[in-house]
């Protein structure tokens, strides 16, 4: 039966990396991805760029929009402090299936909590499944039309507080124009753009943080 992309960077993952070592898993998939088929990760070099704002914010709670494979989630949880939680949410169950994988042979099980489904379904649902009271950062890296609504959604929810950062990804490629418009133009958000390459290529795309001043 014929493979998928995701199943097949599982694959690289397993014949790669050694278990339990984050940074062995990011390693193979790059690698991979530079090298054999390219795939939608957020990739080594905006990758850096999302391990110093992890690493800057120190956060307690993570949330990711646009699991995929895994990826981002194995780097960013690999950063975090001992009793940090992240939860990441995918809609697509197969992308799902291959993401608990990858986190597993990262070890990091203990630090991932992945949710399945729709961010308008589980974004208002957070704190009382959760128990989240709000986000000290939120990466923001699923389909390029849900940026904006889901981001007014979580402040209707009351998942931002004052320091809240957002990490946007591929706000140049593919882009997320009426996002940008928003958060760089709304008095309620300092932001600031990181400018990088879209994944092991050497188009323009960048990552844009947003800082929620409450
Ligand atoms: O389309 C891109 N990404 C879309 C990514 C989409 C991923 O986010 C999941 N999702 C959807 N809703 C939710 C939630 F959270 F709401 F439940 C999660 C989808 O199932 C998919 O796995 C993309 C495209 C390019 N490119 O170069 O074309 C480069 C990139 O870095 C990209 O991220
Ligand atoms: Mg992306």
């Amino acid at each position: 039966t014929q493979s998928t992309r995701p199943q097949r960077i599982l694959d690289a993952v397993q014949k790669n990396a050694t278990r339990g070592d984050p940074r062995s898993v990011v390693k193979a998939i790059d690698h991979f991805c530079r090298n054999k088929e390219w795939a939608m990760n957020v990739g080594d070099e905006k990758g850096c760029i999302l391990d110093s704002v992890v690493s800057e914010v120190n956060p307690a709670t993570v949330l990711e929009l646009g699991t995929y494979c895994g990826y981002s989630t194995v780097r960013i949880a690999s950063l975090l402090p001992p009793h940090a939680k992240l939860i990441t949410l995918e809609f697509n169950p197969d992308f799902a299936a291959i993401a608990r994988q990858v986190i597993a042979w990262a070890g990091l099980e203990d630090k991932v909590q992945l949710v399945e489904g729709a961010s308008g379904d589980w974004i208002p649902k957070m704190k009382e499944q959760f128990g989240v009271k709000t986000f000290d950062l939120v990466f923001l890296d699923h389909w390029k039309n849900s940026y904006l609504p889901d981001t007014k959604l979580m402040e209707e929810c009351s998942l931002l507080r004052k320091g809240s950062v957002l990490l946007a990804d591929n706000v140049i490629c593919p882009g997320a124009p009426d996002y940008l418009e928003f958060v760089r133009s709304s008095p309620r958000y300092k932001s600031q753009y990181f400018k990088s390459h879209l994944e092991y290529t050497k188009v323009e795309d960048g990552l844009e943080k947003s800082v929620f001043l409450g």
